[in-house]
C-alpha cells in the first residue's frame, strides 16, 4: 500500500509509529487546543448573556482579553486592544497527539500528484518572479516584514506543516502580512491573485490559537463556539479555504470545521457538535447556523474576510454587516480582522474600514493590477464568430501540444444557460467539457470541479461563481468568452491561471458590446508589461477623444491607480475615537456591471442569492 510522505511524517513525530490505530484511545470529548494543559473542565462553559458592542466578552483569567495576564509583551497590541498570549499551549507538553484521530488532509496531494498533466506540474514554485514586486504599507507602527518562516515564531506544528506543504520560504504578501497580523493589528492586505493570500491570514489565526488561552468548551453542546471566522464568497471556495486550513492545522488540534450552502446541514451540524476552533463559511449558511443558534460569535478572536472587496460588494455587505455587527461578534478592537484581496476599490475600502480598528494597508504590488506572469491577448472577435473562435483555439492549443496534453483550460461566459450551450456544444464537437454555475445542484457543481481538476474534463465552462479565488493548478489557459463588465472581475478570472509563480495565458474575446471596458483594461495591460493591440489602442484613443473613456468600474472616478490606502486620498472624513475612519455616504452603486448578471454572484434577476446559502 503506498504511503504518502505525510503519513510517515505524521507517524513519526507521533512517536515513531508506536501507537497502532486499535491502541489509539478513544477520542470522548473534542480538547481545544487552549485547554491542553488544563485538568479537564466537566461544566459547559457559562454563556455570556447578549452583549452590546461596548460590552465585549467577558475576559477568561490569563486569557487575551483580560490585557494583564499572559501578555506578549514583546509583540503589543497596538492602540485597540489587540494582543497576543504567549506559549505555545502544545509546547508545553499537555497535548497527547496519540489522542487525535485526524485524516490526513494531505493524502489528495499526493493522489493529485499521480495525474499524468504531461510535464507541466510542479516545475518549482518561482517566486523569485515576486521579488521585485512593489510593497506599500500604511498605518501606525508597522511592524517590519521578514524573510524567513523561521524568523517568525509560528510554532513548531505549523512549521512542520509549512515544510509538508513544501512551502519553502515566504512570498512577499505573506512576509508582510503575517508578522503584522502575530502583532495583533488589523489589516487591510490586497495582493495579486495566486500569491499566498491564504497562507497570509491562515498561519496567525492557528498561531494566536495556539498562544491563546480561551475559555472552555465541550463536544455535544448545542452552540459551537469558534474562535476564528474565515468568510468567504463562494461555496467552493470556502471547500478549499477548508482544506488548506486543515493542512496549516494538521496535527495541531486546532479544529477547522467548513460550513457552506447546497450541502447537507446535518452534516455540518454534527461536525461542528464535535467542537470548533476555525469556522470556514459562506455567509448564507453562516446566517442560518446562528438563527438556529447552533453557532454563537461571542468567543471569535480573529475574523478573515477573504475576496473581502465581493463580500462588502452591492448586495452582499448588509449580510456581511447583519454578521459582524449583530450577532454578539466581539467588535472591532477586541477581536482582530484582516482583509484580504488582490482588488480593493476605494469604495470598498471606505466601507471595510467600519470594520477594523487602527488598521495597516498592505499593497503588494498595484491594487487592483494583474501578475506579469499572465500573458494576456485580447482578439476582437464578433458576438456570432465566438464558438468557431473557440473551437480554432482549442484546435490548436491541441495541435501544438501547448502546456501537455492534459492542460486545463478555463471558459468563462455571461450566463448560466450560455455555460449550458457552449458545454454541449464542445462537448458535440470532441472537446470534453464541464460547467460550473449557479443553477447546477452543488453536488454537480462540486463534480464538475472535480472532474476539471483531475484532467478527466479538461475545459471548464463557468460563469462568475470561478472567478474568485479557486486554486487549480495546471489552469493554462483562461478564454473570456464573454469579457465581464468590471475590470476588477477581469483581474479576478484570468488570476485563474499564472499562479505561485507559474506562467499562465489569457485569452479575451473583445468587440463593440465591451467598450466600456476598454480603457480599464488597456491600463490593466500597460501597467501588466503586455502587449496592447494596436487596434485596441487606437479604439481606447478614440473613445476618449469623445469623453466616453469608460470605467469599467465602481470607483466613481478618480485616477484608478493613484493613492492607494484610500485614507490617504484627504476625501473622507476621519473622527475620533481610536483611529478610525468614516466616508460613508459615498454608495457602491450605479453601474460597474454589478446587476446586470453578467459579472453578479449567480444573482438570477439581479437578486443575489444562490452562491450565497
Ligand atoms: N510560501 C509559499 N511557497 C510555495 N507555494 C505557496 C506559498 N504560499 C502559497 N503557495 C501556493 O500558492 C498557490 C496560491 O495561493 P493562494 O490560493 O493562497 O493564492 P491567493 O493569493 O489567495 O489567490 P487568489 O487571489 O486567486 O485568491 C497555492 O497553491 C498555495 O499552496
Amino acid at each position: 500500500m503506498r504511503t504518502s510522505w505525510a503519513d510517515t511524517v505524521a507517524s513519526e513525530s507521533s512517536g515513531g509509529g508506536a501507537l497502532s490505530a486499535n491502541s489509539l484511545p478513544f477520542r470522548s470529548s473534542y480538547v481545544p487546543p487552549h485547554l491542553r494543559n488544563r485538568p479537564s473542565n466537566p461544566q459547559p462553559p457559562a454563556l455570556s448573556p447578549a452583549r452590546t458592542p461596548v460590552d465585549p466578552p467577558r475576559p477568561i483569567a490569563g486569557g487575551r482579553w483580560s490585557g494583564a495576564v499572559g501578555r506578549d509583551n514583546s509583540r503589543p497590541g497596538i492602540g485597540c486592544g489587540n494582543e497576543i498570549g504567549v506559549g505555545w499551549n502544545s509546547r508545553a507538553g499537555g497535548w497527547d497527539r496519540g489522542r487525535v484521530r485526524e485524516p490526513n488532509p494531505f493524502a489528495n496531494d499526493a493522489a493529485a500528484a499521480e495525474v499524468d498533466f504531461g510535464g507541466l506540474e510542479n516545475s518549482g514554485i518561482n517566486f523569485d518572479a515576486y521579488e521585485d514586486i512593489p510593497v506599500e504599507t500604511s498605518g501606525d507602527n508597522v511592524p517590519p516584514p521578514v524573510s524567513t518562516f523561521y524568523e517568525i515564531d509560528l510554532g513548531p506544528e505549523l512549521n512542520e506543516n509549512i515544510r509538508r506543504c513544501k512551502y519553502v520560504k515566504p512570498t512577499p504578501v505573506q512576509r508582510h502580512a503575517i508578522p503584522i497580523s502575530l502583532a495583533g493589528r488589523d489589516l487591510m492586505a490586497c495582493a495579486q491573485t495566486g500569491s499566498g493570500k491564504t497562507a497570509a491570514f491562515c498561519f496567525p489565526i492557528i498561531s494566536g490559537i495556539l498562544r491563546g488561552q480561551s475559555g472552555p468548551r465541550q463536544r455535544g453542546m448545542r452552540s459551537a463556539f469558534p474562535l476564528a471566522l474565515i468568510l468567504s464568497p463562494t461555496r467552493e471556495l470556502s471547500v478549499q479555504i477548508h482544506e488548506e486550513a486543515r493542512k496549516f492545522a494538521f496535527q495541531t488540534g486546532v479544529r477547522v470545521v467548513v460550513a457552506y450552502g447546497g450541502a447537507p446541514i446535518h452534516q455540518q451540524l454534527r461536525e461542528l457538535e464535535r467542537g470548533v476552533d476555525i469556522l470556514v463559511a459562506t455567509p448564507g449558511r453562516l446566517v442560518d447556523l446562528l438563527e438556529r443558534a447552533r453557532v454563537s460569535l461571542q468567543m471569535i478572536k480573529y475574523l478573515a474576510l477573504d475576496e473581502a472587496d465581493r463580500m462588502l460588494d452591492m448586495g452582499f455587505e448588509p449580510q456581511i454587516r447583519k454578521i459582524v455587527e449583530q450577532m454578539e461578534m466581539p467588535p472591532r478592537g477586541i477581536r482582530q480582522t484582516m482583509l484580504f484581496s488582490a482588488t480593493f476599490p476605494r469604495e470598498i475600502q471606505r466601507l471595510a474600514s467600519d470594520f477594523l480598528c487602527n488598521y495597516i494597508f498592505l499593497a503588494v504590488g498595484r491594487v487592483g493590477s494583474s501578475t506579469d506572469l499572465i500573458v494576456q491577448r485580447v482578439e476582437f472577435v464578433l458576438e456570432s464568430d465566438k464558438r468557431s473562435h473557440l473551437l480554432d483555439l482549442l484546435h490548436a492549443q491541441r495541435a501544438n501540444g501547448i502546456n501537455g496534453k492534459h492542460a486545463l483550460t478555463l471558459v468563462f461566459v455571461e450566463t448560466k444557460r450560455g455555460a449550458d450551450t457552449l458545454e454541449h456544444w464542445l462537448c458535440m464537437n470532441s472537446f470534453p467539457a464541464t460547467t460550473i454555475h449557479g443553477d447546477r445542484t452543488q453536488q454537480e457543481r462540486e463534480h464538475a470541479l472535480r472532474s476539471f481538476k483531475t484532467g478527466a474534463t479538461p475545459i471548464l465552462v463557468a460563469t462568475d461563481v470561478a472567478a474568485r479565488g479557486l486554486d487549480i493548478p495546471h489552469v493554462a489557459h483562461v478564454v473570456n468568452f464573454d469579457l465581464p463588465n468590471d475590470i476588477d472581475d477581469y483581474v479576478h478570472r484570468i488570476g485563474r491561471t499564472g499562479r505561485a509563480g507559474k506562467s499562465g495565458l489569457a485569452t479575451a474575446f473583445f468587440n463593440e458590446g465591451n467598450a466600456s471596458l476598454t480603457k480599464p483594461l488597456v491600463e490593466l495591460m500597460q501597467e501588466s508589461n503586455q502587449e496592447v493591440p494596436a487596434w485596441l489602442a487606437r479604439f481606447a484613443a478614440s473613445r476618449a477623444s469623445y469623453g466616453g473613456g469608460g470605467r469599467g468600474r465602481r470607483s466613481g472616478g478618480g485616477p484608478r491607480f493613484g493613492s492607494r490606502d484610500f485614507r490617504k486620498d484627504g476625501s473622507f472624513s476621519r473622527f475620533g475615537g481610536g483611529g478610525d475612519y468614516y466616508g460613508r455616504g459615498v454608495g457602491v452603486g450605479g453601474g460597474g456591471g454589478y446587476g446586470g448578471g453578467s459579472s453578479g454572484y449567480e444573482g438570477g434577476s439581479g437578486v443575489f442569492t444562490s452562491a450565497w446559502d
